[in-house]
């Protein structure tokens, strides 16, 4: 389990997130949801590590988030960050064996790319794997990321894995595949899953929790499907109650 509490994070005198507590369990995928700028991947980081909150802690499993070596974190969990660029032209199936860095002086050389196979076959981009990684189209770099990304905690049951944005590229069936494949690893290897997304649809269909991110505050934490309702959604991004319910009313009523 993760639990944040009370982070605040500041950049100069702009104060990003002010007492946040949070919650998220394994074996269960959790949306953030918010505006833009509101902080949602400022707080990612935050539970990723990446950045030290100013005030409050977060803790993995009860302890400091802050306590755990570069190498224990690296096979918790997993990060894809909303941008990955590289120029240098490895090829797909290099990008995915860099996820088997953390286990690089156990494991040999030949079981690390073979996950790396298999994970590229899981986000349908095996075909893709000899490529140079700068020529692929924006969607087929995401999902070799993804690959990357899974192929680091492939073997460790109660892992965790943290998206920021996953689907940004992606056209609509690879949207469903990838978020199909999040749901069977959380509830198969126990992950606990954190996703920053935009697309309310998906998050209302393919998380199972959400918290909603605001004028660095957060509200929410219960179940997605009774959260993502036009009433909600109007007040969290500042929506006419007529078009959130006109986009969000009939749709998703229960
Ligand atoms: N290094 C930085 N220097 C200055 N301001 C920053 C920095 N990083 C983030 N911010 C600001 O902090 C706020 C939160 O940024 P963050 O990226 O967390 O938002 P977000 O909710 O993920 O937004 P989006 O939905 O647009 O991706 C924004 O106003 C952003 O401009």
């Amino acid at each position: 389990m993760i639990t944040a509490e009370n982070i605040t994070y500041s950049i100069g005198s702009h104060r990003i997130l002010a007492n946040i507590c949070a919650t998220f369990n394994p074996g269960r995928v959790t949306a953030i949801l918010g505006p833009n700028g509101a902080g949602k991947s400022t707080f990612l980081k935050c539970l990723t590590g990446a950045l030290k909150p100013d005030e409050g802690s977060v803790t993995v499993d009860g302890r400091d988030l802050h306590q755990y070596s570069l190498t224990e974190l690296s096979r918790r969990r997993a990060v894809l960050s909303q941008a990955n660029p590289i120029s240098f032209p490895f090829t797909a199936h290099e990008i995915v064996v860099m996820g088997r860095n953390p286990y690089s002086l156990e494991k040999t050389t030949a079981s690390n790319a073979e996950i790396a196979d298999e994970a590229l076959a899981l986000v349908d981009a095996w075909h893709l794997r000899d490529r140079a990684f700068p020529t692929l189209s924006g969607g087929e770099q995401q999902r070799v990321q993804f690959a990357r990304v899974i192929s680091q905690i492939w073997e460790q049951e109660g892992a965790s894995l943290f998206l920021d944005e996953p689907t940004s590229a992606l056209d609509l069936k690879h949207q469903h595949q990838l978020l199909e494949l999040v749901q069977i690893l959380s509830t198969e290897k126990n992950l606990t899953v954190v996703i920053v997304m935009h697309d309310l649809n998906l998050a209302y269909y393919s998380t199972d929790h959400c918290y909603f991110i605001k004028d660095g505050g957060i509200q929410g934490g219960e179940d997605s499907k009774d959260l993502i309702k036009a009433d909600i959604i109007s007040e969290i991004f500042d929506l006419p109650k007529e078009y959130a319910a006109m986009r969000f009313g009939g749709q998703f009523a229960d």
